[in-house]
């Protein structure tokens, strides 16, 4: 164990097994399975992955397993659990992806729906005040206000998404609480033309925000593929010196500090085990081929910066947020699908991609077989 590092949540705790996930698992993927890949399926199923809390309909499941970490911690887990979810229902959601996401649209009262959406997370936090919990807020969101604010339907949410990871730091900004904000990843702000404007953006939330005690940094790469450290740099990084997660987040923290935002990072590793990426474009993110589970949740990544390695994407589910859409969504690669995004449909997408909500077995498998270090 590492020793208790000031201010890191994930020192001293053990991350909590998200049962939905293990439950996908075993339900979608091991029936199909035999033999050593049935096993490694197992293990994959106890690996810690972030909740997400991508509808309101899914708060009360995060109560429940406040809940089930309470008791393991009242039976004496040691070192005590603390859970792990994502704060992901902002309306007009994925603003820059090629269909809307979210169950919630500004246009229908999305930031007093997304409002009450977070004083439900906040009365379980209150009530679980016991309960260590770290928290991966909005993910794309920030960061699609640095780059896509040429797309229509970003700089109509603008002020919506500002107004509401405001609210959310605030509210949530609890003693049992700590906050990561969405940083996107070096492939998306780690260019030169990007990583100046989005520390400026970060910072000026945070500062405006009221410097949230709770608010203990960023979190990359979540959802992408990309290296934490890699040995060289891949062809489809070419022009960004940022070519990895270290290197992103070494350049923006000295950004982040002078404009009064001491951050620190944590980046999802739960899909770039296999480096480099078969990516044909560092931009391609929709259900990558040839990818692989990463290492595994630690607060051993060797730099000071770096919290931790956690997994928040839970490896297996199709590339678009979990929620019950009446058409299929982006992530599907049925191009007649009403709402198909081109991404699902590129040479390096694994097709055939399942519809909106739905597991992805073959992806699940792909990041198995391929995981490294292997299961
Ligand atoms: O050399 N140059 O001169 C030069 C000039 C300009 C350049 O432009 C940069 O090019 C980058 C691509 O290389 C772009 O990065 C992509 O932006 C997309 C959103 O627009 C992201 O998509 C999101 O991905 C999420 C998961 O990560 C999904 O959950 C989400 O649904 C999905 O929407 C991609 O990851 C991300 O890789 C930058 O914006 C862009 O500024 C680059 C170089
Ligand atoms: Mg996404």
């Amino acid at each position: 164990t590492t020793a208790a590092v000031a201010g890191n949540p994930f020192s001293g705790v053990a991350l909590y097994a998200n049962p939905y996930y293990a439950s996908e698992i075993s339900t979608s993927a091991i029936p199909s399975l035999t033999g050593a890949m049935a096993t490694k399926a197992a293990a994959a199923a106890k690996v810690p992955t972030f909740v997400w809390l991508d509808t309101a309909s899914k708060v009360p499941l995060m109560g429940t397993f406040l809940g089930n970490i309470r008791a393991a911690n009242k039976a004496g887990a040691s070192p005590p659990v603390a859970g792990t979810f994502v704060v992901y229902d902002l309306p007009d959601r994925d603003c820059a992806a090629l269909a809307s996401n979210g169950e919630y649209s500004i246009a229908d009262n999305g930031v007093a729906n997304y409002k009450a959406y977070i004083d439900s997370i906040k009365a379980l936090l209150t009530t679980y005040s016991d309960v260590k919990t770290i928290l991966v807020v909005e993910p794309d969101s920030l960061a699609n206000l640095v780059t896509n604010l040429n797309v229509a339907k970003c700089a109509n949410a603008e002020a919506a998404y500002k107004e509401c990871v405001t609210y959310a730091i605030q509210q949530l900004n609890l003693p049992n609480v700590s906050m990561y904000l969405d940083a996107g990843h070096a492939g998306w702000l780690g260019w030169a033309a990007n990583i100046q404007p989005a520390a400026t953006l970060f910072a000026n939330l945070y500062t405006a925000a009221g410097s949230p005690a709770a608010v203990r940094g960023l979190a990359t790469n979540v959802a992408n593929y990309n290296a934490w450290s890699a040995t060289t740099c891949a062809s489809y990084t070419q022009g960004d010196s940022n070519c990895d997660e270290k290197k992103y987040i070494n350049a923006l923290a000295p950004l982040l500090a002078a404009a009064g935002f001491p951050a620190h990072f944590i980046t999802d590793t739960s899909r770039n085990g296999v480096q480099p990426t078969a990516q044909l474009a560092w931009g391609d993110w929709c259900n990558v081929m040839g990818t692989g589970f990463g290492v595994r949740p630690t607060t051993n990544t060797g730099d000071a910066l770096e919290d931790a390695f956690v997994w928040v994407k839970p490896g297996g589910e199709c590339d678009q947020p979990r929620i019950l859409l009446t058409s299929t969504a982006k992530g599907t690669s049925d191009t007649t699908a009403t709402r198909y995004d081109a991404h699902c449909g590129l040479a390096d997408a694994l097709k055939p991609a399942p519809e909106a909500g739905t597991w992805f077995e073959a992806y699940f498998e792909q990041l198995l077989t391929n995981a490294n270090p292997s299961f």
